[in-house]
Order: C-alpha cells, then structure tokens, then sequence
C-alpha cells in the first residue's frame, strides 16, 4: 500500500509502448498501485484492447484508450507516469495540471519550450522529471561527476567522450541520459566546455574543452552508456547497460511512490531527489 489511504490510482500514459507496457505489467504486480487508465495515441492498434493483455500479462480490466479516465469522487492518490513521445506530452501535462494528478515523466528528446512547460506545470504540481529512471545510471552520474572533479586539472589534460547504444527504433539521438552525463560533466569542467556531436572529415585536433558525444543504434539494445575519461598514458571507463526495461520501469514507479508518500508540493524534481543522492 502507497499510505494510509489506499493503493495509488495509476494511469500510464504512452501504455502501448515498449516501455508503457512494462509500466503497466509492473504496475499491476505492486500493491501499492491499481491501475485505473492506459492512454495511447487515438491511432493506436491496441487502442480498446485490455492494458495488462497487451503487456503480456493477465487482463487487467483496463483498456487503452486515448481519452483521460475520469476518477469521479475517489479521493485516493492517484499519480500519471507519462513514457510517450515529445510531441504528446503537452496533452499529457495539460491532464495532470487540470486533475492535480502528480507526474512522472520519463519521455527524452523534449524541446527548451517543452522543458519551460513543464517547470512552468510544476508550479501547480509535483513533477518527476529524469532522463533515466535507474538507478545504476543516476549512481554512475553521480561517480562521473566525481572522477571529472578528480581528474579535470590532470597533467596532459583530460578528454570526455560519451558513447550511447540503444535500439534500432530509438527516436532521438543523443539520448537524454548521454545528454545529462554531459551537462553535468560540464558543470565540473567549467563554463567553456563545448558540445560535439559525432566527427567527420577533416576536424583537427580534439580540444581539451570538448565533450563528444556519439550515437549508436543497434537491435534491441534496451540502453547502454559509456564516458571515457582519456589522458595521456591511461584512461578510465565508466559504463553502465540496462539488461532489459524493467529498470527504468521499477525506476518510474519509484518515483511516483515517492511523491505520494513524501506527500510531495508543486515542484520539479529529479531521480537523485528520488534516489536521496541530490546535492541540496
Ligand atoms: N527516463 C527513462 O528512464 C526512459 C525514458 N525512455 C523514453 O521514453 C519514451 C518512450 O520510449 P519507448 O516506450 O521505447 O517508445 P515507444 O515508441 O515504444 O512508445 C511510445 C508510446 O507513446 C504512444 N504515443 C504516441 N503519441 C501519443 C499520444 N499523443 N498520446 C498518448 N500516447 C502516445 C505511442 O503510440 C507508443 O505506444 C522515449 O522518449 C524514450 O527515450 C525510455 C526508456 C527509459
Ligand atoms: O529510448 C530508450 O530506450 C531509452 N531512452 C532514455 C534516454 O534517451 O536516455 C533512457 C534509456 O537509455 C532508454
């Protein structure tokens, strides 16, 4: 149970998705949820058919649907984990700010408005909002911002790359968990630290205010990062891969278990805040 007050009511927004149905299967085997809606595009194929069916697990008697379940007098929790696209969250956020519902967003690949919509959203309610629900990749954020401290003054100076691989029918590149690595690589490195996506032809030699950044695409890779930290004479790797989805999905549920029983204020928050690993 969520707290005192009974299971979470949960929709999963985006719960045709590879993703979406983790989320629901996961979300259907946690007492502390009741999955009460499945929302997906209105030209979804799986639109009508049962959630729990669709994530290859028992029917949960809950369709998907692309219209927003109406809770009607329940004063439960309720909390909405979003894992869709960029271009269907601002439906999304409209949702959660009109019901109250508290949010955790999950989708990459969001544009600056989009991003100002949603710390805008945040003043109204509680936001969970990372680039990766897991928690091996938010403690490998923490262990690269260390060794970027540690080794930034390093004779001979010090280079950053990133390398990112996911799956085949990935849609953004470079994926937003490559991205907060870089950002917060950055933030030890200094303000001149520069962005590079990928190489090509006659570039010169690398400078030592760069981050590279590359994108691979293979199969069904569920999510694998690596920063090289490359001196003269050594180098260090960090790398840390998903085996399969259910880290970010366990991850997402996490988060809005958190909000409910930290009983969580309007605000934008992140996974370290989640995890207890934030700085403040
Ligand atoms: N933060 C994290 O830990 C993770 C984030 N992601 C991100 O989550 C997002 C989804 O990833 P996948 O599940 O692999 O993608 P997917 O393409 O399999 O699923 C997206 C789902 O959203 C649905 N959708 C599209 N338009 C919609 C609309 N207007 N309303 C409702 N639903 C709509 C699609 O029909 C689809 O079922 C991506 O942005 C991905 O980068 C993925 C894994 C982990
Ligand atoms: O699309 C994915 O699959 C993933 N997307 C997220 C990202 O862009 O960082 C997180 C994870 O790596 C899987």
């Amino acid at each position: 149970m969520a707290d005192s007050t009974g299971p979470i009511s949960l929709t999963v927004h985006g719960a045709a998705g590879r993703m979406g149905r983790r989320v629901v299967a996961l979300g259907m085997t946690d007492s502390s949820f009741h999955l009460v809606g499945a929302i997906d595009h209105a030209q979804s194929d799986h639109l009508g058919k049962d959630a729990g069916s669709v994530a290859g697990e028992a029917p949960s008697g809950v369709e998907i649907s692309s219209t927003w379940p109406t809770l009607g007098d329940q004063t439960g929790p309720q909390a909405v984990v979003d894992f869709s696209l960029p271009e269907a969250l601002d439906d999304c956020l409209a949702h959660c700010v009109k019901v109250g519902s508290p949010l955790v967003v999950a989708t990459t690949g969001l544009t600056d408005e989009q991003k100002q919509r949603l710390s805008d959203a945040a003043a109204s309610i509680p936001i969970v909002w990372a680039p990766s629900m897991s928690l091996a990749v938010n403690l490998s954020m923490k262990i690269a911002e260390q060794i970027t401290a540690a080794l930034k003054d390093v004779s001979g100076g010090l280079d950053v790359e990133i390398l990112e691989r996911h799956h085949r029918f990935k849609a953004d590149a470079p994926s937003g968990t490559a991205l907060k690595f870089g950002e917060l690589i950055a933030g030890q490195l200094g303000e001149s630290t520069t962005h590079v996506h990928g190489r090509e032809g006659h570039t010169g030699a690398r400078t030592r205010e760069e981050i590279g950044y590359h994108a691979i695409r293979v199969g069904d890779n569920p999510g694998e990062h690596t920063i090289v930290f490359g001196m003269l004479g050594e180098k260090i790797e960090l790398n840390v891969a998903a085996s399969n989805r259910d880290c970010y999905a366990s991850g997402a549920l996490a988060a809005a278990k958190w909000l409910i029983q930290e009983n969580k204020g309007p605000g934008l928050y992140s996974m370290f805040d989640v995890l207890g690993m934030s700085d403040n």
